[in-house]
């Protein structure tokens, strides 16, 4: 088998040897593996891995992760899958389903040899968010690491288009989430998905249901029929219309918990207790100050509670560390949270459902629901992040009395077992007067509860369920004071279509109406929405903005312009400024901060009328003339007065300058000067003056290459000296620094790989080869392409590289590295 890309273009004889005996190897492994597969009872009781026909790959795998017995799910999942059936798997929560389709997928890749280039992409593991696909990408390639050579990639979004479409067209085994790979799989030339044979969606209900629904239908328009897949969740369904969507063939169900109990790990304690809508925020914290030495997860149902909350609470510094994740975050900062709380033995993490599903966050302790989730399967997922895989938890629901029957009723339906506790009175502490102190001490703290107070009344009301969400009956009053506001924002609800279309959807997958949260995906669905409806600028989503009279005070703050509070709004500068400043408050990413002020172009005659006199001190902005320049230079922002302290800048807007010669009176002229036609003819033939201007050009280069040929030969005389000179200093062991990739690999490139080699290292910054490399202390790390075959000392490596260098002097494999280099090489060519 080859690597996806050949990096081994040229290996010596030895290892071409083994080489060959190892894909003999291979060929004998996977025919053994085939009958075994072939001959394997899907319904006999398997307790370990070691029961299964697995490839040596993914026992070691399996080994170097210490995973040895099998979960339920796994036992009944792998054998089935393993024999090419479509499955339709549903197991609680933490109960190891990712296993349970990643070692399906290698083994049948495996078998069916699908590595390399050349075999395309094989497996599409689809996800509703990326930190869901990170997570699976990792448990791929730490069981794919040991001894698998699949090329397998995370697609996800995050980075440019480009850089994924590169490492795309290599891969074998994709990640992803919805939105972007449909974007790739419309947008990425060579992008082929014909040989696609197994397609994995795990959250299969959430991937499958309303707010995925186009692109899932699109994806699958792309996909060949004839493959095999796969779908786990926890709460998984067996609608008919999904089945039919994706075309399954005979599925087998596989239902742990179908006949249990309990429809969550028997080791999850849950309890819920009523609180007064009002009074949430108050025990939220009380509870925190009581649990200080817990790992608590926290949900809201929007991304603004979430920032208010994080936010007021760490003024208040409750002894615990606080982390908050919400869909709003860039996936770095998003990535960068999980880890700091999956390594944080105490510490409590506000989120959003971006964290509900799927994800695995060792030992949490507690995870407590302070709004109510949309539906009992979201409240399964939420409980879910703790109690995971033997694990003990527990579980906290805050209820309004008037969602308590409601939800308990589905809750029951769905085979939960919650119980009431009762919050300890003297332990319950009040925070409310300190929210009040603070918001009207910060007006922006005040603006981020006006809005978490808006964002959680809209996902009240855009709730479907309303037997358990009462929008009519909630103290709003009461609840804006808790918050610290001096009273509830006013709030316009849309009609319409509109709000139909917002109820039919789920909550997470669209409160980024105005509420920003495109909880999941948010790379794909939210960015296609705004491509497929043509773009949406920032001026569009103001204008589109349903509640912006509640906040209207803080827009007249931010465009007052304080630096001149008297001067009248006639004044057609500050028109235009107050203008780009309100179209520059950017909703959430900078909160509130103005990013540009750049005044209309017409009216900057109006706007500048003293301008280009400096001693007007009522103008703050100067407009310059610079010599030579198209334009004068308006200095209206701090990184334009910068311009002037930089030649470089400043020359950026001069005129560029023209290439002139001197004649010997030391007059200028044009480098190729026009001659009047009549006197040009008046000189004799136009082709005999062509023929001379040619002979005299020939003798004068004739002439300049002499004097050229002089200098080169010097320093291609001195480059010579000091190649020996460092040869000298090597044999004698001194430590010398040369070329990168010399030292890297035993692996001999010719030019054109090794150029190949590099653009495909440089391309692929989320595509990885799947071996494991040992990390050995002051060794250089082994690249995906060697082998321990390759084994080789850094100091032979050099040497061989460097007698290879010498023996193809002049050729493409001696490549130039500097300047000298390349001049040397062209004289060496020419001469
Ligand atoms: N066979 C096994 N032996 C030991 N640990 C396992 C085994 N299988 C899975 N685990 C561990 O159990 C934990 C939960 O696994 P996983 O994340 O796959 O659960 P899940 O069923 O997908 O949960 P969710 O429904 O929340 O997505 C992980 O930490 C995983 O490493």
């Amino acid at each position: 088998m080859a690597p996806h890309v050949s990096g081994r273009t040229r290996p010596t004889k030895p290892k071409k040897l083994a080489g060959v005996q190892k894909r003999k190897r291979d060929d004998v492994d996977v025919e053994k593996l085939e009958q075994a597969v072939t001959n394997l009872d899907p319904k006999a009781d398997f307790k370990n891995f070691a029961d299964l026909p697995l490839s040596d790959a993914t026992k070691a795998g399996l080994k170097a992760c210490h995973f040895a017995v099998l979960t339920d799910i796994q036992a009944k999942a792998i054998p089935r899958a393993l024999k090419g059936e479509d499955i339709l798997g549903a197991a609680k929560t933490g109960s190891g389903k990712t296993l349970a389709f990643i070692i399906p997928v290698l083994e049948n890749l495996y078998r069916a040899q699908c590595v390399g280039a050349d075999a395309g992409l094989s497996a599409m593991v689809i996800s509703p968010t990326r930190d869901l696909a990170v997570q699976i990408f990792e448990v791929l390639y730490k069981l794919g690491r040991k001894g698998h050579l699949f090329s397998a990639g995370l697609i996800i979004g995050g980075k440019s288009l480009m850089e994924e479409q590169n490492a795309l067209v290599r891969m074998n085994i994709v990640v992803c989430t919805p939105g972007r790979i449909l974007q790739h799989l419309s947008q990425t030339a060579g992008f082929n998905v014909d040989n696609l044979k197994m397609l994995v969606l795990d959250e299969a209900d959430r991937i499958l249901d309303m707010g995925f629904q186009k692109d899932v239908d699109a994806i699958i328009d792309y996909l060949p029929k004839e493959r095999q897949t796969l779908l786990f969740s926890a709460t998984q369904s067996k609608k008919l219309s999904d089945l039919a969507r994706l075309s399954l063939q005979a599925p087998a169900y596989i239902s742990v918990h179908e006949g249990a109990e309990t429809a969550t790990p028997k080791s999850l304690q849950q309890n819920y207790c009523i609180i007064p809508l009002q009074d949430k925020l108050d025990t939220l914290w009380s509870f925190i100050q009581a649990s200080k030495k817990s790992k608590i997860l926290v949900f809201f149902s929007s991304g603004k509670q979430v920032r208010f909350v994080y936010e007021a609470f760490r003024h208040l510094q409750p002894g615990i560390s606080l982390l908050h994740l919400h869909g709003r975050q860039k996936q770095t900062a998003r990535l960068d949270v999980i880890s700091r709380f999956s390594a944080a033995k105490t510490a409590c993490l506000f989120a959003t459902d971006v964290a509900a599903r799927g994800l695995d966050i060792p030992s949490v302790d507690w995870v407590v629901q302070v709004d109510c989730p949309d539906n009992a399967d979201e409240y399964i997922h939420r409980v879910g992040r703790t109690a995971r895989y033997n694990a003990t938890g527990r579980s906290i629901i805050f209820l309004h009395p008037t969602e308590e029957d409601g939800m308990l009723q589905r809750l029951l339906t769905k085979k939960v077992p919650i119980e009431r506790i009762n919050v300890r009175q003297k332990k319950q502490q009040s925070i409310k007067n300190q929210l009040q102190n603070m918001c009207f001490k910060d007006p922006q703290l005040k603006y981020l509860g006006q809005k978490a107070f808006i964002s959680y009344v809209r996902s009240i009301h855009i709730q479907r369920d309303k037997e358990v969400f009462k929008l009519n009956e909630l103290p709003l009053e009461e609840y804006a004071a808790s918050l610290g506001l001096p009273g509830a924002p006013r709030i316009k609800f849309m009609k319409g279509n509109s709000a139909k279309e917002l109820k039919n959807a789920p909550r997470h997958g669209l409160s980024g109406s105005e509420d920003d949260e495109s909880e999941e995906d948010n790379d794909g669905a939210g960015k296609k929405k705004s491509k497929k409806d043509g773009v949406r600028t920032k001026y569009d989503r103001m204008f589109e903005r349903t509640n912006q009279d509640v906040l209207s005070k803080h827009y007249t703050d931010l465009v007052q312009d304080d630096s001149d509070p008297a001067s009248g709004s006639d004044n057609a500068y500050e028109k235009a400024e107050k203008a780009a400043a309100a179209a520059a408050i950017d909703d959430d990413d900078d909160f509130l901060s103005v990013k540009r002020r750049i005044p209309a172009s017409e009216d900057l005659a109006t706007a500048f009328p003293t301008a280009a006199d400096p001693s007007s001190a009522a103008v703050t902005h100067r407009v310059i003339d610079l010599p030579g320049a198209a334009e004068p230079l308006i200095l209206d922002s701090k990184r334009r007065e910068k311009m002037l302290k930089s030649k470089k800048k400043l020359l950026k807007l001069m005129n560029k300058g023209q290439r002139l010669v001197f004649d010997d009176e030391g007059n200028p002229h044009q480098m190729y000067e026009f001659e009047d036609e009549e006197a040009f003819r008046k000189n004799g033939d136009p082709e005999e003056q062509r023929k001379q201007w040619l002979v005299a050009e020939r003798e004068r280069v004739a002439r300049e290459d002499v004097g050229d040929k002089e200098v080169q030969k010097a320093r291609k005389r001195e480059k010579r000296e000091k190649r020996k000179e460092r040869e000298k200093r090597e044999k004698a062991g001194v430590d010398y620094n040369g070329d990168e990739s010399e030292g890297e690999g035993g692996v001999e490139l010719d030019g054109d790989s090794r150029k190949a080699f590099q653009d495909f290292l440089a391309d692929t910054a989320d595509l990885v080869d799947m071996r494991d490399e040992e990390v050995q202390p002051n060794k250089r790390q082994k690249k995906w392409f060697q082998d321990d075959s390759d084994d080789e000392g850094e100091e032979g490596t050099k040497e061989k590289k460097r007698k290879g260098k010498s023996k193809n002097k002049g050729t493409a494999a001696a490549e130039p590295e500097t300047l000298e280099d390349l001049e040397a090489l062209a004289v060496e060519l020419l001469g």
